[in-house]
């Protein structure tokens, strides 16, 4: 079963105020980031403040992530070898940005393979995150979900994906002022076609514009319709509405989970297709409401 990741809740690694606030934070997953919220000047810095929260904090059964630096920088292999080798035992997965090709989560994987092999780690145990943030990205990206066993999720980046193609907003995630629609459909359903091809998630990345309620709740549910299983959270008052937009309403998971009784009694009887409050159910609709029953169950109603 894959890990709950309603929420990934942005740390920038060099705000130790910050990481000690997402312990009680009730994120599903809190990464730490190393790259675009970190200063230049700050990289060495963060990566000890990192490994550091790593080896001394109890994140409790949330899913610890660290953001290295792309592949392209001069950081990456220094943030990937300094926070696996000390502290890969804490490590759920490596999120890497600016995924542009299969190589990268290759060579990433290759690496994460030999510094389990030195360590002793559990081989294959930690998993690689891809963010797709530009054109070159998303034309790769169903090559990309398939790199690597290691892989768990696409991860979507607006910001640089809207700097890449010319989007003309500047406020992270938000459509283009006065655009009827939604200008991001095409992205959306690309991601979560590759990821569920791949047998992975689908993540949207975050709303910029911090205490805009309305805004955030638009912009997740507009994600979550297109079928994406999550989204990054960059302030704390963001997390509850992201939760609550992609776990089951509890009438949807009642239901869902009185559909698959009602299914296990048509199968035991015999039949493959039967009829449940007025609708035809069979192996199709089993599957939507195993989804929902189990996004239930992860968000904790019984
Ligand atoms: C926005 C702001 C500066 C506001 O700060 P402020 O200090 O004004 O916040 P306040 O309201 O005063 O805080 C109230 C209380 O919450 C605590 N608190 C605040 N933020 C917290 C937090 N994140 N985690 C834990 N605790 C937190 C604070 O300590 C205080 O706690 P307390 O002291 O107890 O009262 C701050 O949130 C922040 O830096 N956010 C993270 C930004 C970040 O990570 N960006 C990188 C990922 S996006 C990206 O990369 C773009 C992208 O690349 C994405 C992609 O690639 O997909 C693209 O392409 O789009
Ligand atoms: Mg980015």
């Amino acid at each position: 079963m894959s890990r709950s990741r309603r929420t990934c809740h942005a740390v920038p690694g060099s705000n130790e105020r910050f990481i000690a606030k997402a312990v009680g934070l009730d994120a599903d997953e809190i990464f730490l980031d190393l790259e675009d919220a970190v200063a230049p000047n700050e990289k060495d810095s963060a990566r000890d403040r990192v490994i550091e929260a790593l080896r001394s904090t109890d994140f409790g059964d949330k899913t610890v992530v660290v953001r290295v630096n792309g592949t392209d920088t001069p950081h990456f292999y220094k943030d990937l070898i300094a926070v696996v080798e000390q502290a890969g035992d804490r490590l759920d997965a490596i999120m890497v940005p600016k995924v542009r090709t299969p190589g990268d989560v290759e060579m990433t994987a290759k690496l994460l393979t030999q510094i389990e092999l030195a360590k002793g780690f559990e081989a294959g145990r930690i998993g690689i995150e891809a963010q797709i943030e530009d054109a070159t990205g998303l034309v790769a990206c169903e090559a990309i979900a398939l790199a690597s066993p290691r892989m768990e999720t696409l991860i979507f980046g607006p910001g640089d994906y809207s700097a890449s193609v010319g989007i003309p907003i500047t406020t992270i995630g938000a459509a283009p002022d006065g655009y009827p629609g939604d200008h991001l459909n095409y992205v959306y359903s690309r991601l979560v076609v590759a990821a569920r091809a791949a047998g992975i998630q689908a993540i949207d990345g975050p709303y910029g514009r911090v205490g805009d309620d309305d805004g955030l709740r638009e912009r997740a549910q507009l994600a979550r319709a297109l079928g994406m299983d999550g989204k990054w959270t960059i302030h704390p008052g963001q997390i509850a509405i992201v939760n609550e937009v992609f776990s089951p309403e509890r009438e949807q998971w009642e239901r869902a989970e009185a559909m698959l009784a009602a299914y296990r009694e048509a199968h035991a009887a015999g039949s493959g297709a039967a009829m449940y409050d007025g609708e035809m159910i069979d192996e199709a609709n089993r599957k939507m409401a195993e989804r929902i029953a189990q996004a239930g169950r992860a968000a904790g109603y019984e």
